[in-house]
């Protein structure tokens, strides 16, 4: 659709993780956004299996320490704050199970369309850290207070139906025509509408200090990483005995 811009998580055969690559590809998102001709921007990925499961294990197991866990998370948190203050709407088509960052990617995001067979969660518990993109601050943003500090505390997943529930997922998508509908209804009105809303949102965020309070979410988890608990959750995750 014209004036839409798509950005594709491509790496189904590890679920959609986030490694560097994946993170500079945001970064430049970022930067072709901001081009007056682009109306509103879609984040999906490849695949019916994941959206994204979160931050590529295998790659950031690496970093042992609070600093280099600060670096990783840090980086990630700037590109999603990008996103979120984006001057037009921004789409998560979540074609997949989402968890951990993969949350964390499509609350920084305006939008969530959920297909139906789609679960997601911030799991982060489970590995014994909390969030660390900036998707607990934007969670807190986005729900009924109690609603949020549950779903980020059970730290387990969610159907589609829950979500839409909690207010999480905007729309449950059943077809491709769910999709085309939305996208229809939103190119109805006028761009600079859809943009002066927007304004008024970053305008409350900025109000707000949300890139601060993102900052202290980063230092906490990076805090949280440094930690055996956190370490050994990963090697288990990593290890675990192949079905
Ligand atoms: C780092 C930032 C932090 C944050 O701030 O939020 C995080 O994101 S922490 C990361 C949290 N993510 C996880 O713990 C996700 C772990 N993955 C899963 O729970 C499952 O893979 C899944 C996403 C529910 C999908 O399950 P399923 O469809 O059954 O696939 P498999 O589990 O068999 O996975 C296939 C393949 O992919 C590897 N994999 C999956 N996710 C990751 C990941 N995040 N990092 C590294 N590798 C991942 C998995 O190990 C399998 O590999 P092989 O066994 O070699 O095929």
């Amino acid at each position: 659709m014209d004036g839409i811009m798509t950005f594709t998580i491509n790496r189904p055969e590890i679920r959609n993780a986030i490694n560097n690559e994946v993170t500079a590809g945001l970064e430049e998102l970022v930067e072709k956004a901001k081009h007056p001709s682009v109306r509103m921007v879609i984040i999906t990925a490849t695949g019916k299996q994941a959206f994204c499961s979160g931050g590529d294990l295998s790659v950031f197991h690496t970093l042992r320490t609070e600093q280099e866990a600060y670096g990783m998370l840090k980086r990630v948190s700037d590109v999603l704050y990008s996103i979120k203050t984006l001057p037009v709407p921004v789409v998560a088509l979540v074609n997949g199970v989402a968890v951990g960052g993969g949350c964390e990617i499509a609350t920084a995001c305006d939008y969530r369309l959920v297909w139906d067979h789609v679960k997601c969660g911030f799991i982060q518990g489970t590995l014994a850290i909390t969030s660390g993109w900036g998707g607990g601050t934007y969670l807190l943003e986005t729900l009924q207070h109690d609603q949020a500090l549950k779903m980020l505390s059970e730290a387990k997943v969610y159907t589609a139906n829950e979500l839409k529930d909690f207010g999480w997922a905007t729309d449950i998508i059943q077809e491709e025509r769910d999709i085309e509908v939305f996208f229809e209804r939103m190119k109805n009105i006028h761009p600079d509408v859809h943009r002066a809303y927007k304004e008024m949102a970053i305008r409350k965020w900025k109000k707000t200090d949300l890139q601060e309070r993102v900052e202290q979410e980063v230092r906490r988890c990076a805090i949280l990483w440094e930690k055996d608990p956190h370490h050994e959750a990963v090697d288990r995750f990593l290890n675990k005995p192949k079905s």
